[in-house]
């Protein structure tokens, strides 16, 4: 098991991450989300010991990265914006990467290459953005580590070349061997490939969803009223996520038969499940406020 423990880090005084904790288990995908900005790559970045920790420790089966530099082989890590890779032929890759992860699989990194294409002779500044994720992908499966982080894997991408790194993504953790922290702020992408998603919100771990369980919890509805007034039970117990003249499409985080029938007893005009997506649960945590005042 990997543990992120009060991981805590401040750039030019300010405040980026702060106290933040979860654990990791191989055969689990973990979706990472937040605004931009809000301080994914720097958690990255700090978990990797690419930034020092201000507080807090990252432990791999107990073993502190910190103390033992060694445990760091079985993390992974490439930094899009910035690494060393760009003059590089892809042959010669595997050079580098195989002095810190002595288990690395050069053979299979070749299959890949030529699995999607790729040519080793090709230096990885000229490929295209998605060439380019597929090569950090590679890269990540080959290196054999058991806890690999993907940053923004799937930005800009085709949809092809997106489904062939989900589905990469999806088999190797099919035997329990490998995790994945995967960010995006785009959670269509993250929709039915992470069980659970860490939301990052003013610079802390603001939830930990396990997605089966809100799912068998929240609703999201689309209700019409014939009074104009919205009923108080709406802005109690849920978030608005759009309006549209007199429909209200809504998510309750936690509806119960209780819920459900104070709903019917207002008599709506109109009361009907939609599917709730990612999507749907991030607008209705980030949002400020539950946004029923446009209605006024
Ligand atoms: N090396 C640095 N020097 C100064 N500020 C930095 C540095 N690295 C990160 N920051 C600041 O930390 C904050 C978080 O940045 P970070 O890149 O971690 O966010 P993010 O969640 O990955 O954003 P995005 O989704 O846009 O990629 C930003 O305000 C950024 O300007």
């Amino acid at each position: 098991m990997l543990r992120v423990s009060k991981l805590t880090k401040q750039i030019d005084h300010r405040q980026i991450i702060e106290d933040v904790s979860f654990d990791w288990q191989p055969g689990e995908i973990v979706g990472l989300v937040g605004r931009n900005g809000v301080g994914k790559t720097t958690l990255f970045r700090t978990m990797t010991r690419q930034y020092l920790a201000d507080a807090g420790q990252v432990l791999i089966d107990q073993h502190d990265l910190g103390a033992e530099p060694a445990a760091q082989r079985q993390l992974f890590f490439i930094d899009t914006q910035y690494n060393f890779l760009g003059n590089y032929r892809l042959r010669d890759l595997p050079d580098f990467y195989a002095l810190v992860y002595t288990q690395f699989d050069r053979d299979r990194y070749t299959q890949l290459l030529t699995r999607f294409k790729l040519n080793g002779q090709d230096q990885y500044r000229r490929l295209s953005k998605g060439m380019r994720a597929l090569v950090n992908l590679i890269l990540a499966l080959t290196s054999n580590a058991t806890y690999i982080i993907l940053d923004e894997p799937f930005d800009g991408l085709d949809v092809i070349v997106r489904e062939n790194i989900a589905s990469m993504v999806i088999d190797e953790v099919a035997d329990q061997t490998k995790g994945f922290l995967i960010s995006s702020h785009d959670l269509n992408e993250l929709d039915g490939l992470s069980d659970r998603v860490l939301l990052l919100k003013d610079n802390r771990l603001a939830h930990d969803y396990n997605l089966e369980d809100v799912r068998a919890k929240a609703k999201k509805m689309q209700l019409v009223f014939k009074d104009k007034e919205i009923p108080q039970v709406l802005k109690t117990h849920s978030k608005l996520i759009r309006v549209s003249g007199r429909v209200l499409v809504v998510v309750f985080p936690d509806y119960t038969p209780e819920l459900d029938d104070q709903l019917r007893a207002l008599n709506p005009v109109l009361l009907e499940e939609l599917p709730l997506t990612l999507e749907d649960l991030f607008r209705a945590n980030l949002s400020q406020d539950t946004g029923y005042q446009l209605l006024k």
